[in-house]
């Protein structure tokens, strides 16, 4: 097994690095770099010396986790250096140098916890998400379910599970084929019913965790010259649109993305809906009406109300929004703002956050964060349902139960996930 490394710092001039060494080598290269071994757990300062010239190459803090108690399970150390790139590369260079030692490859720290068994695969995924987390929400998701929040409640379903199939295997082996009929029944529905609950329960959320990871998506609609451009621009606080008297400016679909009261929130600029004057624009349009299909809300905006929301689809929300308020009142029933001088936005902001909130949740009973859980626990969810049918043969029921058990097994990683492991541990950064 060779013994990986890797800065777990990002690239660029920073006060410090931190450099993440796991394997069997970890501690001849601690000695050779540090010229002993330092205390388990403690925090050493060293100046650290390239172990073939005994040039002094930075002074640091070295930190060494024997194996198993280490986040990767194996021998592990840090080094904490100062974060120059030429002290930086020059100890990867001496690192690579060093006999055993080779570059880890994106998530090999994360796949070998994984492997020694310090993390599952809910957790591992939960991981990546809490380190692309941009907003409060996002990040309380995140810490949620690597702090296990769904490792235990699947292996807590699949401890019943296991139960209830002993108990039906049990009635298989004792009983004789006449008297199968008098299995209770009752007993292995009362069994599952509260497990069944909960996965329904779970089931239903998993839209909003799913979301969460994603975003709120918010597209600006209306007729050219509404005001659109501008309005994108005001609530991201910079120039990102071109904003013109000319209508028809806007032609593909310009994003922000922003942290409205900590859900995280895309805001899409788009052209104006009308009959398209030119191909380009016609495109644009056709583009827009596409992307609307998978919007959370649309914002309606147009100059002193009128225009009804056409084009918008049933399932997205329609905020009406009536721009330019300096210069005409908004009407009844729509949300005046004025982009130019910032008024009305506030109130805008507090109606997008709060449908915001209402889709996404705020991230604090997340469990089912991936569309690959969900799939999981609906197909646990509908073997359970089969396994309880009236006059179900016992052998079906059993095998139903178990079919339930293995796709709880797929969720931490627990069965046939080798390709799996791939997908989640090759999107780690390097140095994860
Ligand atoms: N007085 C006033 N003018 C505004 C306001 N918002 C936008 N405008 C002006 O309205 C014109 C059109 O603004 P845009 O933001 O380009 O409108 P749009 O909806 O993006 O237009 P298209 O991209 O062409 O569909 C520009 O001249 C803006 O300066 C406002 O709140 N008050
Ligand atoms: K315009
Ligand atoms: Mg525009």
């Amino acid at each position: 097994m060779a013994t990986i490394f890797a800065s777990g710092t990002g690239a660029g001039r920073a006060a410090i690095a931190v450099i993440r060494i796991s394997g069997p080598a970890v501690r001849d290269l601690l000695t050779g770099l540090a010229g002993a071994l330092p205390s388990p757990r403690l925090a050493r300062l060293a100046t650290l010396r390239d172990p073939a010239t005994g040039e002094a190459l930075d002074q640091g803090i070295l930190l060494f986790f024997p194996g198993p108690r280490s986040a990767t399970g194996e021998d592990y150390a840090e080094l904490h250096i100062h974060g120059g790139s030429a002290v930086v590369n020059r100890i990867l260079t001496t690192l690579s140098a060093f006999p055993g030692l080779r570059p880890a490859e994106a998530g090999e720290f994360a796949r070998r916890g994984f492997a020694n068994g310090k993390l599952d695969l809910s957790q591992a995924e939960a991981l990546a998400d809490l380190i692309d987390a941009q907003t409060e929400a996002q990040r309380r998701q995140a810490l949620r379910v690597a702090g296990g929040a769904l490792r235990r409640q699947v292996e807590s379903w699949r401890a019943a599970l296991i139960d209830a199939l002993a108990m039906v295997e049990a009635e298989l082996d004792f009983s004789d084929e006449a008297d199968v009929s008098a299995f209770d029944r009752a007993a292995l529905r009362a069994a599952l019913d509260p497990i069944r609950a909960e996965m329904r329960a779970a089931l239903l959320e998993a839209p909003a965790s799913e979301r969460l990871r994603e975003g709120f998506l918010v597209m600006i609609m209306g007729p050219p010259n509404a005001g659109k451009s501008t309005l994108l621009n005001a609530l991201a606080r910079r120039d990102l649109a071109i904003v013109s008297a000319t209508p028809g400016t806007t032609r593909d679909m310009i994003e922000a993305h922003l942290d409205i009261a900590g859900l995280p929130v895309t805001v899409v600029d788009t052209a104006g809906l009308r009959e398209a004057a030119d191909e380009i624009e016609r495109i644009g349009v056709d583009r827009v009406l596409a992307r609307v299909e998978t919007a959370d809300l649309a914002l309606w905006l147009s100059t002193g109300g009128g225009t009804p929301p056409e084009g918008i689809p049933p399932g997205v929300e329609p905020l009406k929004v009536s721009t330019k308020s300096d210069l005409r009142p908004p009407p009844a029933g729509w949300l005046g703002v004025c982009a130019t001088s910032g008024m009305g936005l506030g109130a805008l902001l507090d109606a997008i956050a709060l449908r915001a909130k209402a889709r996404l949740g705020d991230g604090g009973s997340s469990l089912l964060i991936r569309d690959r859980h969900r799939a999981a626990i609906a197909s646990a969810f509908s073997a359970l349902d089969h396994a309880v049918e009236d006059e179900k043969d016992l052998e079906f029921a059993a095998e139903d139960l178990r079919s339930a058990a293995r796709a709880l097994g797929r969720i931490v990683g627990a069965v046939d996930v080798e390709h799996v492991l791939d997908a989640v541990f090759s999107r780690f950064c390097i140095g994860k």
